[in-house]
């Protein structure tokens, strides 16, 4: 099997700080030590509202040697010009609400307006991969396959949050959305409330590259330090992708 990437989102490190309104604890440190324990890759959400990182710590992971930064983003001329001049390996565009406690759901690939379009085009010119965070559903990938996108981030978040027995047909359906997504060329990654049981699902479907991972991870990493939760989250990887180091 093709290797499966981790890109550790640090979003909840910002969160920590910001409750005190100081600069510890540091996600751009939480970064390095994510990498360090394994990581392939760190992905951070720029909200609108800038709930926890800033626009300071994107331009630190942005200037960090060696670091792939997954950056997601709503489809708003404001990201896309921050995107445009950071120039991260890779966007993740996603839907946003001012409301939500976290994303959702995916985006409306089908029913979006223009703008969507001229950002994946101004994204793929400025040389970053780009991808759709969608729906395992197939008429939504078809739509991202049309607006250029490279890649489709499956939302796990309905199969994460089911009850176990719950969980079969939920994956079956990422299972069939990602070899669509393979059948029409886009990279297929896949995240959002994964844990240690969950994941092991979504590593064994072969087209899926990439888990983007965060609020379950620094939530671990408080009873067992960040370096054993990305170790423990490789492992988990592993075990699901069928054995070795993934
Ligand atoms: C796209 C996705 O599923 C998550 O990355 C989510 O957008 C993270 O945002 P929060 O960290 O604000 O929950
Ligand atoms: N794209 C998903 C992500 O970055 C992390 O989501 P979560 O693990 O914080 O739910």
């Amino acid at each position: 099997m093709t290797p499966l990437r981790l890109s550790v989102n640090v979003d909840h490190v910002a969160t920590l700080r910001n409750a005190r309104g100081g600069r510890f604890p540091c996600p751009v440190e939480a970064a390095r030590a994510c990498l360090a324990a394994g990581a392939d890759g760190i992905t951070v959400h720029l909200r609108e509202d800038r709930r926890h990182i800033r626009d300071e710590d994107v331009r630190r992971l942005g200037a960090e040697p060696g670091l792939r930064l997954n950056f997601e983003m709503a489809a708003t001329g404001e990201m896309v010009g921050i995107a445009e001049g950071l120039r991260p390996a890779a966007c993740c565009i996603v839907p946003e609400k001012r409301a939500e406690l976290t994303t959702e759901g995916g985006l409306d690939a089908r029913g979006a307006g223009p703008f969507l379009g001229e950002a994946v085009r101004r994204l793929a010119a400025a040389g970053i991969e780009v991808a759709l965070f969608v729906e395992p559903d197939p008429a939504q990938i078809a739509a991202a396959a049309a607006l250029g996108a490279q890649a489709v981030e499956l939302h796990t978040g309905t199969y994460a949050d089911a009850p176990e027995a719950a969980r079969g047909p939920l994956l079956a359906r990422l299972r069939m959305a990602a070899a669509e997504a393979g059948r029409l060329g886009l990279a297929c990654h896949a995240g959002h409330g994964l844990d240690f049981e969950t994941v092991r699902g979504v590593a064994a479907i072969p087209e899926v590259v990439e888990v983007s991972i965060g609020h379950f991870l620094i939530g671990a990493a408080v009873f067992q330090g960040l370096p054993a939760a990305v170790s423990g989250m490789r492992a988990a990887i592993a075990a699901g992708r069928g054995g070795g180091r993934n």
